[in-house]
């Protein structure tokens, strides 16, 4: 049987081959080299406390429709204001709601670093991310052969930005390691049957070098699970769901952050 991700794999093959088709590789690649400068995310998520990476996320296979995000950019510019040091957007068309129009009106709006958060299967996507304003990219394991998913992360990086790698089992975390990867996510949504497992961070992380900047990614409902994550060792948490359906998004990071940046929170373990 199709697992989710592999039915998201097919869809975004065929939606880079319209790009594609409609403008070149060549062309892309100049937008990408004439872009300014990617800002720096390694720096922005080494600050003191544990960061708050939040995302615009308007609907999910998991969950279906989540928010109504008639304006990308005032959301990013109150997650901003709430404190967060990343903004995310879902770039993924058909089972997200996102596009590439949402990554450049939430890169006019912010300045704090933007991550392009997609289904990344080959160089054409990682230049269209930098020619849009990105200065991160996701790159997910399970998605990609190990020649591929090293070839990205060089090419990732070539361009300035920074490369998050997002795993999910201890094999998964060994290839990103093995790729060179230096911002590792552990996401606790298993990509092929969408199961939410919070533990997964804490079994995972201990293995990864102290060096390498640790994100917990997915089922972050509130304070509590921030610090849960923090105890188990993570520098940043991702949120979509939990700051989307927030009555008030600003404030919903600012608790986040107040929680993470608190003497009483676990210190980020580098
Ligand atoms: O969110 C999903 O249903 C999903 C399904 C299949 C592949 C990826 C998916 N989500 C991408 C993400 O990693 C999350 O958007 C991100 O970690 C935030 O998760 P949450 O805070 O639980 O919305």
């Amino acid at each position: 049987m199709t697992s989710v991700l592999e039915s998201i794999l097919d869809g975004v093959r065929g939606d880079v081959a319209a790009r594609e088709s409609a403008t070149d590789l060549a062309t892309v690649k100049a937008a990408a080299a004439a872009a300014p400068p990617a800002r720096d995310a390694v720096a922005a998520l080494r600050e003191p406390g544990i960061a708050v990476i939040a995302e615009v996320k308007r609907k999910s296979p998991a969950k279906g429709a989540l928010a109504d995000i008639g304006d990308p950019a005032s959301l990013a510019g109150s997650y901003a204001d709430g404190g967060a040091r990343i903004i995310s957007v879902l770039t993924e068309e058909r089972r997200f709601g996102g596009s590439l129009a949402d990554l450049d009106a939430v890169r006019a709006a912010v300045d704090v670093p933007v991550l392009r958060k997609d289904f990344i299967v080959g160089p054409y996507q990682v230049h269209e991310a930098r020619a849009h304003g990105a200065d991160v990219v996701l790159l997910i394991v399970a998605a990609l052969e190990q020649n591929t998913l090293s070839a990205l992360l060089d090419r990732v990086e070539s361009l300035g930005m920074t490369a998050l790698v997002e795993v999910n089992n201890e094999a998964e975390a060994d290839r990103a390691l093995q790729a060179g990867a230096r911002v590792i996510g552990v996401n606790a949504r298993n990509l092929h049957t969408l199961e939410v497992d919070r533990d997964n961070f804490a079994r995972i992380a201990p293995g990864l070098p102290s060096d390498v900047l640790k994100i917990a990614a997915s089922g972050v409902r509130g304070t509590a699970d921030l610090l849960a994550y923090a105890g188990a060792g993570a520098d940043a948490v991702l949120v979509g769901e939990g700051l989307v359906t927030a009555k008030n998004p600003r404030s919903a990071v600012s608790d986040l952050v107040a929680a993470g940046s608190h003497p009483s929170c676990p210190k980020p373990a580098r």
